[in-house]
């Protein structure tokens, strides 16, 4: 069956007009501070784009809700609330991040009592010594360069509402785990899980990671637009690494620019594409939400799934 049969398909214009009244866009001062690096989204996505989209994530919350309760009753027992988890999914460099910064400051405003966290992949890496042992260290990405069953066991402790659970830090910077430095997630009510491999089957497990979603994101874009948007990030973290010894890209930000883009090329095709095209974009149909951008990371159709 063709993915795309079981989406309907909106264009901008569409989605947007499902726009209500209740939620207030965000102000400058707001946008400013969910920026990331390099980032430069509009106040009329927010409005046009995010702000149904979030209406939309409060119905799927309501239902979630009234199905934990009623099958409490069914149990005849109280059953605590469990935390709703947000799963974005996508390429390397399409937008994921932004993205789940996005909708975590609109849900954050939307629901004041509730706390939304957010978290990405990248923690559960193997650190670049793993790798190395493991002989994947050209598979940074793929599935199993991912410790699929830490990922597992942490969403597990979240769902049943364990406190002060301490996941590992990545760093673009370093290229690699940050030693000792962790992350505290601290009983959230609505958690986003940010990465690349969230809609994937591991390979030995039983369970899915995204048995523990809730509601689910891809971001999706051709895969010239993300690799222009990977170079362009890229340029920017070489800005950043120039007087920085400790910064992976140090070597690169002090070489001739082009040898540096000719590597980053060269990990876009071998790497970053690859895994486009092997692993993540299989799992586009398994999404709730397709976002989908065009030149300059505009937002030109949203798919959303029917059954
Ligand atoms: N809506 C947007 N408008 C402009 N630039 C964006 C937007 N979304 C992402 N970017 C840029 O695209 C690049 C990749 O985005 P990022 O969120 O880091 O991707 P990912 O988390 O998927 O790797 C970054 O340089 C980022 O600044
Ligand atoms: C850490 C990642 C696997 C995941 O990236 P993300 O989409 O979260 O930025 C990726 O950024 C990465 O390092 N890929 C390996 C090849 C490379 O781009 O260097």
């Amino acid at each position: 069956m063709d993915e795309r049969t079981n989406y309907y398909h909106l264009t901008r214009d569409e989605w947007r007009s499902f726009y209500r009244n209740g939620i207030a866009p965000l102000s400058d001062t707001e946008l400013q501070q969910i920026k990331g690096f390099n980032d430069q989204i509009s106040l009329q996505d927010v409005q046009e784009i995010y702000i149904p989209l979030t209406h939309l994530i409060h119905i799927y919350m309501k239902e979630y809700d009234s199905l934990h309760l009623s099958k409490g009753l069914f149990m005849q027992e109280f059953a605590p609330p469990a935390p709703f988890i947000i799963g974005v999914a996508g390429s390397v460099a399409v937008g994921k991040s932004t993205t789940a910064r996005l909708l975590q400051m609109m849900l954050s405003r939307t629901f004041k009592r509730r706390n939304v966290q957010l978290i990405t992949t990248d923690g559960f890496l193997y650190p670049t010594d793993e790798l190395i042992k493991r002989d994947i260290l050209d598979k940074k990405g793929f599935p199993e360069s991912y410790d699929m069953e830490r990922l597992l066991n942490f969403l597990n402790a979240v769902k049943n509402g364990e406190d002060d659970l301490k996941i590992p830090k990545y760093s673009h910077e370093i290229y690699d785990i940050i030693p000792d430095e962790f992350e505290l997630i601290t009983q959230p009510d609505i958690l986003i899980v940010e990465g690349i491999n969230v809609l994937q089957l591991p390979a030995n497990q039983q369970i899915y990671v995204s048995d523990f979603f809730d509601f689910s994101v891809f971001v999706d874009a051709e895969p010239d637009l993300i690799e222009s948007w990977y170079l362009e990030r890229f340029e920017a973290l070489l800005n950043l690494a120039k007087d920085d010894k400790t910064n992976y890209y140090y070597e690169y930000a002090n070489g001739p620019r082009d040898a540096a883009l000719g590597f980053a090329k060269k990990i876009w095709q071998d790497v970053n594409l690859k895994n486009l095209e092997q692993f993540i974009l299989p799992t586009r149909s398994r999404a709730d939400v397709v976002i989908h951008k065009t030149n300059n990371h505009t937002i030109d159709e949203i798919s959303l799934r029917k059954f």
